[in-house]
């Protein structure tokens, strides 16, 4: 197979505009597909869980075997490397700390003018559903980013929603990474399946408001025709990555990077963008060579994603044009090789993460650095934001108005209120509240 290369100052706009897409951006075959699985939620309840991860994910759960019970919990931990949960431990105390870091205030006043006072209240979310992929892989590293936010944030109870394996359990790790992370109500269902069960609630999985994770073109479906019901959080679809690397990067060490991402899936992206004509040649020769070290499945999803039209090398013509690039893909984590990274960082307005120099791979970011690795996909890091503990609290205005106050604003508010045309409006802040008072005073 051949890696997909093109040199950007040759290419028209429309290919140039080829290069910016992404499959996440036609869900259309899987909406059709969702819509009977949610609807057969809503009306069946735990049995058509039962139903689809017996047909999904050749898992033989039963209807009374859905939740995870604490049993299952301290199976999960004997059959669990010991290293392995040490690692986890490790990784998710820095995880926690970033989050903390990240928590705000929980509330804040301002005296706007004497006796008028202005704030806000931040309160956890007080239902949240953490979806926790698996298919391709399985993602203890996403019960990391996605519980422990929930609980550094105050979340009561967060729910982590999984796909359940052949043999009819929970992976392993991923359910003690959740009681790393503080979360027990852990239940086996994935897809679109598991999206509507949070959504409408069944015998045994509650309702949630709101769900965040990352997840396959299944559950990213059935988040967008379910996001009336259930807030569907910062989009996380198939994970992508731009590696930037300027002539002064090894491109022996970029390659290697590069295929990080590369190996989620097919329907992931991943591109090297350089002006350099050697970095791009070392990559393009280094790559074979890393396959070799790979399993089967893996060289498939990464040389299906590296020979296909969403990845590959791009040389520019110019850093300026590599960068103008980046900006305009908006990748969901951006590394950059170069000797001096930190010249760049004010030139990126667009990447849902920026990983600075050679010795800060995307691997490292997604496990173990500390910021949230569930980041925006499809371009909308261009608006989007990482996920963070803002994203399990809301706001809540607060205001309190002295008398001595109240004679300032009434007749700002009167004012508005009778160019807009609404009378209780105004009156409530005229000559009638006072009389009211009085009247109220003298019964
Ligand atoms: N953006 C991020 O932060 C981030 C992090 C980790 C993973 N990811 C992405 O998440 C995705 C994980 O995908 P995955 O497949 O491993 O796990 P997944 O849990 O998201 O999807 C698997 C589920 O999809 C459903 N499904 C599969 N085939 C189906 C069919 N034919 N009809 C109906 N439903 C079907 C099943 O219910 C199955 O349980 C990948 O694309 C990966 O790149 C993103
Ligand atoms: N790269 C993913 C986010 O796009 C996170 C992850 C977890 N495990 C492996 N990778
Ligand atoms: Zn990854």
């Amino acid at each position: 197979m051949k890696i997909s290369f093109y040199s950007y100052g040759s290419l028209d706009e429309s290919q140039k505009e080829a290069l910016l897409e992404r499959t996440e951006g036609d869900l259309s075959p899987f909406i059709e597909k969702v819509g009977p699985i949610i609807e057969a939620v809503r009306k069946q309840g735990d049995t058509a869980l039962a139903r689809f991860a017996n047909e999904f994910d050749k898992s033989p759960v039963t209807v009374d075997a859905i939740a995870a019970t604490p049993a299952d919990f301290d199976a999960a931990h004997d059959a669990v490397d010991s290293a392995l949960i040490e690692v986890m431990e490790f990784c998710s105390d820095n995880v926690r700390q970033f989050h903390e870091a990240q928590m705000p205030e929980s509330m804040w006043m301002k005296e706007m003018h004497p006796g008028v006072f202005a704030g806000e209240k931040i309160v956890p979310i007080q239902s949240v559903a953490c979806y926790v992929p698996r298919g391709k892989g399985s993602f203890p590293s996403v019960v990391m980013m996605t519980a422990i936010p929930a609980v550094v944030a105050g979340v009561p109870e967060p729910v982590i929603i999984t796909p359940p394996g052949p043999d009819g359990k929970i992976d392993a790790a991923t359910l003690v990474a959740a009681r790393i992370a503080g979360v027990e109500r852990v239940f086996k269902c994935g897809g679109a399946q598991g999206v509507a069960a949070v959504a409408y609630g069944t015998e045994t999985v509650p309702r949630c408001r709101k769900i965040v994770g990352p997840g396959s073109p299944w559950v990213v479906a059935a988040k967008r025709l379910l996001a009336d019901r259930l807030d569907p959080g910062p989009p996380a679809g198939p994970s992508e990555s731009i590696i930037l690397a300027d002539e002064t990067a090894n491109g022996r060490v970029a390659a290697l990077d590069l295929l990080i991402e590369s190996e989620h899936g097919p329907d992931s992206s991943a591109y090297l963008v350089t002006n350099s004509e050697a970095v791009a040649q070392a990559a393009m020769d280094a790559i074979p060579g890393y396959w070799e070290k790979m399993s089967a499945q893996r060289v498939e999803f990464s040389s299906t994603v590296l020979c296909g039209p969403r990845g590959g090398i791009i040389l520019t013509d110019t850093i300026e044009q590599a960068i103008d690039f980046v900006n305009a893909y908006a990748p969901e984590h951006l590394q950059v090789h170069a000797k001096e990274p930190h010249d760049y960082l004010g030139l990126i307005h667009n990447a849902g993460e920026i990983l600075l120099g050679e010795h800060t791979p995307i691997c490292i970011g997604n496990f173990t650095l500390g910021p949230n690795a569930v980041l925006p996909t499809n371009a909308s890091a261009h608006t989007r934001s990482p996920l963070g503990v803002h994203d399990y609290l809301k706001l809540m205005s607060i205001g309190h108005v002295t008398r001595k106050g109240y004679q300032k604003l009434a007749p700002y508010a009167r004012k508005m209120a009778l160019y807009e045309g609404f009378d209780a409006h105004a009156n409530a802040v005229s000559q009638m509240r006072t009389e009211a008072f009085e009247a109220g005073q003298s019964d």
